[in-house]
């Protein structure tokens, strides 16, 4: 790896810039006569350890990253459970939170609603543009279960780009961090002193179309190779963005097509699991989710359309899927409905409103509850247990993030299912002992397909993201278990086998982009799967040592 000291200016100071190789190797004067990689690296986990709170040690490590990203992303790939939580959800929850206080330099590009006319300009600015290869754009509506943090939601971007290189091996000069500032409408932050975004509240509707539509074409023009991936936006912009740019750029949003591609994932591995005890096929499993937006519809959507490739007929798959939203069962009778709930409100159902979880599971008797509402501890003793009582092994996914938000924790739910649960949460919880045996919680979290799916976009040169490649994407990950993996009833690999995982799951979103003609690789065309699964692989970056 080659070591590039690039002078960068910041306020009248000049610093070295350390592109992505060992400090231990800079030239002879530049670093301490006895520092030593191995060492160093021993130096910086002690570091990190020595903190007591996790924002503490996620502002320590986002100050490696800037210093040394080589060293951070070593004993990030060496550690990944250990760092995950930290640079990712639960503590980038707080690190959003708390942005504007805890901020130290910035990371990423800031696109904001006053450089409307001039976005190509400000793109411009950023130093690497040449290398780029993948965004994460945020507006900062929706940040995780936190609601409408503004510019606050920049870690968001950072954290998902720290994990495509950690977990896929792009590399770090490759990527996009964007949040883009069009106001905010939370009152405590427009109140704070130490904000940094916007003190104004968000623009119109049809400003922010129009903003997108600009920012969308200059981000083509000065980013040609650019895939983009859309996240956290409210509901609305979430569903409307992907349907009006999807066709004319490459890009995909992490929180309808990344998680419900985890989703179906985690679900059939669950299946199989459930059915061992219950003896119920796949075609008679009953979905309930608790949470009606962007992810709820996301999931629903790539479940319907994994029933449709089994044979069933659209409708069909769409009887299996019940949706419950902050007014209760989501069913035509009940009155005018948001756009993204229409295809899945229920047309058999025509009594009062529903808005007792117990009671909604009675009445449906599903075999799987899904979470997707920020509503911590929606999941209570009564729900998970009405689930065992209807089910042998029932499949409980509390999936909102993060963890405080969560509709059950893990615990509650092997006590109260006395063990039966079959378990994946958005946030990661600590395994459990329940009867003598070890049960381990999954993390059903889209973490476990975007790297992936970035990686075969980009080495395809992919001109979009077809519904295709994101279902390769699912199935390639619900098949990656091994045996040791099955044997203890884990419906998600290990995390630790991330990068194997990505070079498989980018394999499948490269045939399945060829298939439909949306590769510019054509090369790769002619490599049969071992080759490729070997280009993919060598493409991968890694930390020198
Ligand atoms: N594990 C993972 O990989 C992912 C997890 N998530 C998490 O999922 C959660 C939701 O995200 P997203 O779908 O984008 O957010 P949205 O805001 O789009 O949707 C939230 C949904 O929850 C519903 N809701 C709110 N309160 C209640 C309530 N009391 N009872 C029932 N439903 C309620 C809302 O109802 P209404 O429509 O009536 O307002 C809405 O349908 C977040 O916590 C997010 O972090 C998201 C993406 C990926
Ligand atoms: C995981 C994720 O994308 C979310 O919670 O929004
Ligand atoms: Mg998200």
């Amino acid at each position: 790896m080659t070591i590039v000291l690039t002078p960068v200016w910041t306020n009248g100071v000049q610093k070295l810039k350390v592109e992505p190789g060992p400090l231990a190797k800079l030239p002879r004067g530049l670093t301490p006569p006895a520092l030593e990689h191995n060492v160093h690296r021993m130096r910086c986990l002690a570091q990190l350890r020595s903190k007591d709170k996790n924002i503490e040690k996620y502002i320590y490590l986002s100050q490696l990253k800037d210093a040394d990203p080589n060293m951070f992303y070593k004993i990030c790939i060496e550690n990944l459970s250990e760092f995950t939580p930290l640079i990712y959800t639960p503590t980038v929850g707080d690190a959003c939170l708390q942005y504007s206080h805890i901020f130290r330099r910035p990371e990423g590009m800031f696109i904001s609603i006053k450089d409307k006319g001039n976005i190509g300009k400000v793109l411009r600015n950023w130093p690497c543009i040449d290398g780029a290869r993948i965004a994460v754009v945020t507006d900062g509506s929706r940040i995780l279960g936190l609601g409408d943090l503004g510019v606050n939601g920049m870690p968001i971007s950072i954290g998902k780009l720290s994990l495509y290189v950690a977990g896929a091996g792009i590399r770090p000069h490759s990527t996009v961090p964007i949040c883009i500032d069009v106001g905010t409408d939370n009152k405590a932050f427009l109140e704070d002193p130490l904000y940094l975004g916007l003190r104004q509240p968000r623009v119109s509707e049809a400003e922010m179309n129009e903003f997108m539509e600009e920012f969308m074409h200059e981000m083509s023009v000065v980013f040609p190779e650019l895939l983009i991936q859309f996240e956290d936006f409210a509901t609305d912009k979430a569903f409307s963005f992907l349907s009006t740019f999807r066709n004319r750029y490459p890009l995909f949003n992490d929180d309808i097509q990344g998680t419900g591609a985890v989703v179906l994932s985690g679900f059939l591995n669950a299946a199989k699991l459930s059915s061992a005890a219950s003896g119920r096929p796949l075609a008679d499993q009953r979905i309930l989710f608790l949470g009606a937006g962007s992810a709820g519809v996301g999931v629903s959507m790539q479940l319907t359309s994994f029933f449709k490739l089994q044979g069933m007929s659209e409708e069909e798959a769409r009887q299996r899927i019940w949706l419950v939203d902050s007014q209760g069962l989501v069913y035509d009778s009940r009155g005018k409905l948001a756009e993204h709930k229409k295809y899945f409100s229920r047309k058999d159902y025509d009594g009062p409103p529903m808005t007792n979880l117990v009671d909604i599971i009675d009445h449906i008797k599903p075999t799987a509850l899904f979470g997707l509402s920020t509503m911590k501890g929606a999941f209570n003793q009564a729900v998970i247990e009405k689930m065992s009582e209807i089910n042998a092994r029932p499949i409980i996914f509390p999936l909102s993030n993060p963890v405080s938000l969560s509709e059950c924790v893990f615990s509650e739910a092997v006590e109260w299912s006395n063990g039966k649960v079959i378990f994946a949460s958005g946030s990661p919880f600590p395994e459990q002992t329940h009867a003598g045996r070890t049960l381990y919680p999954g993390q059903g979290n889209n973490m476990y397909v975007f790297p992936g799916i970035g990686l075969g976009a980009i080495l395809a040169r992919a001109s979009s993201i077809t519904d295709s490649m994101i279902e390769a994407a699912s199935l390639g990950l619900a098949d990656s278990l091994t045996d040791e993996e099955r044997a203890l009833d884990l419906v998600y690999p290990r995390i630790e086998r991330i990068r194997e995982i990505s070079a498989q799951i980018a394999l499948s979103v490269i045939r399945t982009a060829q298939k439909e003609g949306v590769d510019k690789s054509s090369d790769l065309r002619q490599l049969d799967d071992t080759a490729l699964l070997k280009h993919i692989k060598g493409k991968m970056w890694n930390p020198s040592s």
